[in-house]
């Protein structure tokens, strides 16, 4: 087992891409698993998650209701603002057992009614992806070749995607160079080669990746039609929490239209909470259903994602938020 977590561990490449040993993991699941934290300064989970529980939340019961969780993202209705985040190189970790982690997840997104992003799969996968669960949202990698970028966000949109994007934050690998995933060249991106990107597309475009103003600006130029606020797990060393850069990045779109997702160590429903009350128009939930999902497949993360909804629902009554229209950031005290 441990070594076909390893297996998913390289061909991550991985992670943070922080080659020490894990001395300490917040993470659940088994020992190797990729990405957990390293436990070390540079190692930005570790401040995603002290971030996160710096944050408290006063409470406004008075008048507060049961809310209404429904959320609509690109005009498509759905349960929740939880989303279940790309989590690509799933199949490789069971591929002797028959199982599928990818299928497990794209099912228990369907069965859920929530968002399911789709990050580096090949084009005959998504399809198969697709066909299986319906739309979802299609994040293409950043390869050298742009041409394939072109191939793989049309593919996308002739099946239906409800929207589809680029892991911009994953140009640099760990080595000082462009990463190499599967043996594929990634490459830099222009804000002009986004805004080609975008023109090449008739559905809305997400940059995923976004971690200042000064990007965001530059993907708003490109024309993109939303943003995941986020560093890819802690790719970036000493990367600043996404949470803590959220409010500015929403300050500098505001007006624009442009969608504001965030993720980046979201664990349960409390966490989403704080995102949410800070102004994101939904979340990503990525190594939060990933033990869920490995050690027992569909039906558990959708069990983790009830969970995580009763303990949204719950924060959100004690703030008197009634419906995921009406959060309000100034119920969050940051300490
Ligand atoms: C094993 C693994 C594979 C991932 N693959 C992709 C990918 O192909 N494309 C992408 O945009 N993000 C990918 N991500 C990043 C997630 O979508 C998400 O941005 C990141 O894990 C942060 O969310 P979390 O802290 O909830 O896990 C991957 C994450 C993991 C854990």
């Amino acid at each position: 087992m441990n070594e076909k977590l390893d297996a998913i561990s390289d061909a991550s490449s991985a992670a943070s891409g922080h080659k020490s040993e894990a001395t300490k993991s917040p993470w659940p699941g088994p020992k190797g698993m990729i990405p957990v934290t390293s436990g070390q300064a540079e190692d930005a989970n570790v401040h995603n998650r002290a971030y996160l529980d710096n944050i408290l939340v006063e409470m406004r019961v008075i008048d507060a209701v049961k809310p209404d969780l429904t959320t609509e993202i690109f005009g498509h209705k759905f349960s929740s603002p939880l989303t279940l985040a790309a989590i690509s190189h799933l199949d490789k970790i069971y591929q002797d057992s028959g199982r599928s982690p990818m299928h497990e997840k794209t099912m228990a997104a369907k069965r859920a009614n929530i968002l399911n992003w789709i990050g580096m799969e090949s084009d005959q996968d998504y399809e198969r992806i697709t066909r299986e669960a319906g739309p979802s949202v299609r994040i293409v990698k950043p390869f050298a070749d742009h041409d394939r970028i072109i191939d793989e966000l049309q593919f996308a949109q002739k099946l239906g995607a409800v929207a589809v994007g680029i892991d911009i934050d994953h140009v640099p690998g760990t080595d000082g160079n462009y990463d190499v995933v599967d043996g594929i060249k990634l490459g830099p991106i222009t804000q002009e080669d986004l805004a080609k990107y975008v023109a090449s597309v008739d559905i809305p475009f997400v940059a995923k990746g976004v971690l200042s103003v000064f990007d965001a600006l530059k993907a708003k130029k490109a024309g993109v039609s939303a943003i995941v606020v986020s560093h890819h797990h802690g790719r970036l060393p000493f990367g600043v929490p996404p949470l803590q850069v959220l409010p500015e990045i929403i300050e500098a779109l505001a007006g624009s239209g442009i969608k504001i997702f965030v993720d980046g160590s979201l664990m349960s429903g409390y966490d989403a909470y704080k995102a949410l009350a800070m102004g994101a128009d939904a979340v990503l939930i990525g190594r939060g259903i990933l033990s869920e999902l490995l050690d027992s497949g569909e039906n558990a993360v959708i069990e983790k994602i009830e969970q995580m909804n009763q303990e949204l629902s719950e924060l959100m009554m004690y703030t008197n938020v009634k419906d995921t229209k009406s959060f309000d950031s100034s119920v969050l005290h940051i300490q």
